[in-house]
């Protein structure tokens, strides 16, 4: 299975969680990671699983490094199906109203485009007393496992 970590930060959080969870993964599989700000629509691939990591700022909006991507996202037109993914957002209950909803435009517009998502939501509260990457670190094996059973061929790719 190759992974794909794909966050979008503004003030570094998800950079962070997405580095760790690249160096976790890559101690027994091919993983990559990289900011959404220099990820293209047209890229996504089933050959890969994606792991979406990404905040949010503004009220309920996308941080600034996942903006570009997104708007072009919002008007990129293919059948996404065959896509897996997971998804991990940030916030902050502090913004009731808003909590955790930027990496929710992208959770939305994928489904939308026909891509599933795998395992459970993973969710990083700034005003918990977690630190990010514990929470990250503890929520990947389950995702890892249900990735793995995607692969036809038991895992091995
Ligand atoms: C100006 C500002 C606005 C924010 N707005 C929201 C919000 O609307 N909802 C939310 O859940 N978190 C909000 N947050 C909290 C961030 O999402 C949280 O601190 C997160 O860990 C930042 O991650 P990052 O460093 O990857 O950008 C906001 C933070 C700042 C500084």
């Amino acid at each position: 299975m190759k992974f794909t970590v794909l966050y979008g930060t503004e003030s570094g959080n998800s950079e962070l969680i997405a580095q760790d969870l690249g160096q976790k993964l890559q101690e027994e599989h091919e993983a990559t990671v990289a900011d959404l700000q220099d990820f293209e629509p047209e890229q996504f691939s089933a050959e890969q699983f994606y792991i979406i990591i990404c905040s949010t700022h503004g009220e309920g909006e996308l941080p600034n490094t996942a903006l570009p991507f997104y708007e072009k996202f919002e008007s990129f037109e293919a059948d996404l199906s065959g896509v897996n993914y997971a998804m991990f957002g940030l916030g902050d209950t502090f913004y009731e109203e808003t909590y955790s909803q930027g990496s929710e435009h992208i959770d939305r517009r994928l489904t939308e485009l026909g891509a599933t998502r795998i395992g459970e939501y993973g969710r990083h509260d700034a005003s918990s007393w977690d630190l990010p990457s514990d929470v990250a670190l503890e929520w990947l094996p389950a995702i890892v496992e249900e990735a793995a059973s995607l692969t036809p061929a038991g895992g091995t790719q």
